[in-house]
């Protein structure tokens, strides 16, 4: 599958004004117990996040299972109240809007859902679903509703004709497809895709994706892609977003992102990533595998919360929590031993648990001699994660139509 040929550098994101603004974002679940439900702890899903997405580009958001991928696309379409922070859409703060005040902005900001089975209701036909939105916000579009779902329907590669049938006679991908099209009735300026393709067969992941693409060059829609699997990301993205726990450790676009990652995770998330060219799988450099599983969003690491699984934790890294800065044009981290960059702490000793918390692995030498590759593998000591962390599938080329 190719990538997306247009990265937005930080220059041109930089002249214009954000779409979507989101500053210090929280939210926090709270755990309630005994019989007068008293709030005895809370699971610190987001817990205090900023960026920007720009008009046109994709955001990609990827992290492991539980780092709150999910929790932040439903406060930034505002399906869930925040607990902190402020989101802001074409300058306007929305983070506490009414309902009511919400509805008319519910034309501007949809989301695509990760599973087309539990999000289509199955006793509505595919007409009365994709036409929700339009009676709902109780606009009649010209030309009669019925039509304007045909042609709908056909933007997403359905037939007119699928309009009087029920999703149980569709494919996974064709449920996405009616998801896609719903989302897109009222022409949304910001769609927010929460894994949008992992209840897919590979095999179809590769044409969703692809029409994903070519709806916002048709549309000129504004992306915010949420993803584990990194294939899925380096496809879509013109900018990506790495969280941890709650908490985004990395913020580059694309190419600066795979060529020279800077947070030792991202850096974990890659080394996981197969190379799919057995000439090159030789060049992939020495691995390291993540040991330990992902704490608790209850009770996060004190400091920075990835310094129980980095093989280059300090004293400090145990103790001040590192803020997300750039160290380079467009490229933001919060790290105090960043890779690529200059160590922001230098002269601190690495931990003996920080060694205790890797494994390294020598891949195996190529069959044939190997080439160059196009874009540097993830660098030295490249990590790899342990358990359900990132797994990656490459969504295969497009394949004949389901
Ligand atoms: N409604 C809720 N009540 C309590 N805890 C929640 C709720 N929703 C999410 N969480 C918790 O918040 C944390 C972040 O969950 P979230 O679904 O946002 O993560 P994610 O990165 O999207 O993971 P996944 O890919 O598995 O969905 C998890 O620990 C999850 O259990």
């Amino acid at each position: 599958m190719l990538e997306k040929d247009v990265t937005i550098p930080e220059q041109a994101t930089s002249s214009r004004e954000p779409l979507l603004r989101v500053e210090g974002l929280v939210k926090h679940f709270p755990i309630r117990r005994g019989l007068l439900g008293r709030q005895t702890a809370a699971v610190k899903a987001v817990d205090g996040i900023d960026f920007e997405v720009y008009p046109g580009e994709t955001l990609g958001v990827v992290g492991e299972s539980g780092c709150g991928k999910s929790t932040m696309g439903r406060l930034i379409t505002r399906l869930i109240e925040p607990t902190g922070g402020k989101v802001e859409f074409e300058g306007r703060d929305i983070t506490h809007l009414s309902m009511g005040k919400m509805r008319p902005m519910r034309r501007d900001v949809q989301m695509i859902f990760q599973d087309p089975y539990s999000s289509l209701n199955p006793r509505h036909t595919i007409g009365t679903i994709v036409s929700a939105p339009f009676r709902l916000q109780g606009v009649e579009p010209e030309g009669g509703l019925k039509n304007h779902v045909q042609e709908l329907l056909q933007l997403v590669g359905l037939s007119p004709e699928h309009y009087n049938r029920y999703p149980h006679e569709f494919s996974g991908g064709q449920r996405q497809r009616i998801g896609i099209a719903r989302a897109l009735a009222l022409r949304p300026k910001l769609v927010v895709a929460d894994e949008p393709v992992s209840a897919l067969d590979v095999s179809i992941q590769a044409q969703v994706v692809n029409l994903l693409d070519d709806l916002q060059d048709e549309l000129g829609l504004t992306y915010v892609i949420i993803a584990h699997d990194l294939s899925v990301i380096r496809h879509v993205s013109d900018r990506i977003a790495v969280m941890y726990l709650g908490k985004i450790v990395e913020l580059t676009d694309r190419k600066s992102l795979y060529s020279a990652p800077m947070h030792p995770y991202t850096k974990a998330l890659m080394s996981a990533v197969p190379v799919p060219d057995p000439r090159r799988r030789g060049l992939k450099s020495e691995r390291i595998l993540l040991k330990g599983d992902v704490p608790s969003p209850i009770s996060p690491p004190s400091g920075c919360r990835f310094h129980t699984r980095c093989w280059k934790a300090t004293e400090v890294c145990k103790t001040q929590e590192p803020p997300l800065i750039a160290l380079k044009t467009g490229h933001q981290v919060a790290c105090h031993h960043p890779e690529n960059a200059p160590d922001q702490v230098p002269g601190q000793q690495v931990l003996a648990a920080a060694r205790e918390a890797v494994e390294l692995i020598t891949p195996a030498k190529p069959e044939s001699p190997a080439e160059e590759p196009s874009e540097a593998p993830a660098g030295d000591g490249a990590a790899l994660i342990e358990g359900d962390a990132a797994t990656p599938s490459e969504p295969a080329e497009e394949s004949p139509k389901e």
